[in-house]
């Protein structure tokens, strides 16, 4: 994997590990917002107001953060008004890269996009990127603050009677995305990309205590945090999703499948059920991306051919509203 060393693409630099064979991963770095009215939002500057037709979203339909975004301009009827181009499932020696120009930065990689937005940028080229054509400039590259644009700044062209974010659940969404992120999102590649035994076992461990945990929540509640499907359950549903397809084998996250616990994989289903999200999952670049472009993981690139798991059968979910 490439990165950015003030402006110049490297490609002899190995995942960032910590010296105990932790896998660690960086802090995004564009922090900016978009709002209703261009003010500052909670981190970067101000001056990027929401507009029809001026931002621009650049994905990876294989990357779970990405996937987030998708979800919530699917969600959020943002399509005609953010537009979206999709790198390809592979990541190799020039990291992300576009099948043709981008038409809006010119850019055939993500690092070119982040140097046109910064020139002296060093870090990672990752995506989700949020382009501002107006400034030309990344306004964000940080799929949880993205999100949350969607969920409201749009809201005078989306569809405002969707929110995820609600005032009232904001505590409780805040607290389970923490135990999420740290075992589950970040936890499959922590397992994935460990460098060492006790590494790994840690991860592995912490992340099917979590599982084992949202089980038995998701027993009792429809959602995560009750009645109502949040941010919480789409942050979740894009590792989800994957779970069984390329975290079970490519990251050993093998000790039981989403499909052995009942009321995870009916969780699931529903999500997957949604309108619209169904769409947003594409499960042949997902596998292609993950079995392809991790090379010291799995050197032959042989994509397997399972699993047989059929989302679309009932989720029988609704015996759980209150
Ligand atoms: N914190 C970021 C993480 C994004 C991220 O790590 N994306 C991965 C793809 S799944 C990526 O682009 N990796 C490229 C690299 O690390 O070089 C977010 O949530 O937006």
């Amino acid at each position: 994997m490439g990165y950015l060393s003030n402006g110049e693409w490297l490609t002899d630099g190995a995942m960032p590990s910590s010296s105990d064979g932790r896998f660690v991963r960086k802090a995004s770095s564009f922090r900016n917002w978009v709002t209703e009215d261009g003010a500052p939002g909670p981190t970067g500057d101000g001056g990027f107001k929401a507009e029809p037709g001026r931002y621009h979203l650049i994905v990876s339909h294989a990357c779970p953060w990405a996937h987030r975004t998708i979800i919530f301009r699917k969600l959020k009827k943002l399509e005609e008004i953010v537009t979206l181009n999709a790198v390809e499932p592979l990541m190799l020696e020039n990291g992300w890269t576009l099948s043709e120009p981008d038409p809006v930065t010119g850019a055939e990689t993500a690092w070119q996009i982040y140097v046109k937005a910064d020139p002296n940028y060093s870090g990672r080229a990752t995506v989700p990127i949020l382009w501002d054509r107006k400034s030309r400039t990344i306004v964000s590259n940080e799929s949880a603050e993205i999100i949350r644009m969607f969920n409201s700044a749009f809201d005078a062209w989306g569809d405002s009677s969707l929110d995820f974010h609600p005032k009232e659940l904001r505590q409780e969404i805040d607290g389970i995305n923490t135990l999420i992120y740290e075992t589950v999102n970040n936890g499959v590649y922590r397992a994935g990309f460990a460098r060492t035994q006790d590494a790994y076992d840690e991860a592995v461990t912490a992340l099917f205590d979590t599982l084992d945990f949202l089980e038995d929540r998701l027993s009792r509640k429809r959602y995560l945090t009750g009645e109502r499907l949040t941010e919480a359950d789409w942050r979740l549903f894009t590792t989800l999703v994957r779970f069984d397809a390329v975290y079970n084998g490519h990251f050993k996250c093998n000790i039981r499948r989403i499909a052995d616990y009942p009321n995870l994989f009916g969780y699931l289903r529903e999500l997957y059920q949604v309108p619209g999200v169904a769409e947003t999952v594409d499960f042949a670049a997902i596998k292609q991306h993950y079995y392809g472009s991790h090379e010291s993981l799995n050197p032959t690139r042989i994509v397997p051919a399972g699993p047989d798991i059929d989302l679309t059968l009932p989720h029988q979910r609704q015996k759980l509203a209150a």
